[in-house]
């Protein structure tokens, strides 16, 4: 069990719950209204700001009815949230595109997210040569 201080900057939406079983993924809700007409660049605010656990970062992605229900797509299309984004102000956001004129409610949940350990350091080796098998390009390993 990881605990996770949280500040909720609107009153106006339901608190963010872990519900095991189904899916460990957390719900977000959207914290204001947001009008967008189709062609249209929102970030959505989602009205949370958080303390994530030492060495971990958080990962936003739609949910899988998002579309269907609010014609949007998540402009970045995976949020990655730093563990450094913590700051009083640091409220989360999700980047859309409107396809369609639509309305996106207040308390309307509307993406999704996990936290994940933070990858090792990373040094560069430069080389000349990698001196392993090729791979091949995309699909190269054909089609069925
Ligand atoms: O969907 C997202 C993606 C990012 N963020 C916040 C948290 C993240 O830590 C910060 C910066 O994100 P990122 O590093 O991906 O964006 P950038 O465009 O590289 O900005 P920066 O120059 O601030 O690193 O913005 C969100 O609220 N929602």
């Amino acid at each position: 069990m990881e605990t996770i201080k949280i500040k909720y900057f609107s009153d106006k939406i339901d608190k963010l719950e872990y519900i095991g079983g189904k899916s460990d993924w957390i719900d977000l809700r959207a914290s204001e209204e947001v009008s967008l007409k189709k062609g249209e660049f929102a970030l959505i605010p989602l009205g949370v700001g958080m303390k994530l656990p030492q060495g971990y970062e958080a990962h936003v992605v739609p949910r899988s009815s998002t579309f269907k229900n609010f014609g949007v797509i998540q402009t970045n299309h995976m949020g990655v949230i730093d563990g450094s984004y913590c700051g009083d102000n640091d409220m989360w956001r999700m980047p859309v595109l409107a396809v369609r004129d639509t309305q996106i409610h207040v308390n309307d949940r509307i993406c999704q997210f996990r936290i994940m350990k933070n990858q090792p350091a990373i040094n560069f080796d430069e080389v000349e040569r990698l001196e392993e098998t090729d791979r091949g390009g995309f699909g190269s390993t054909g089609k069925q």
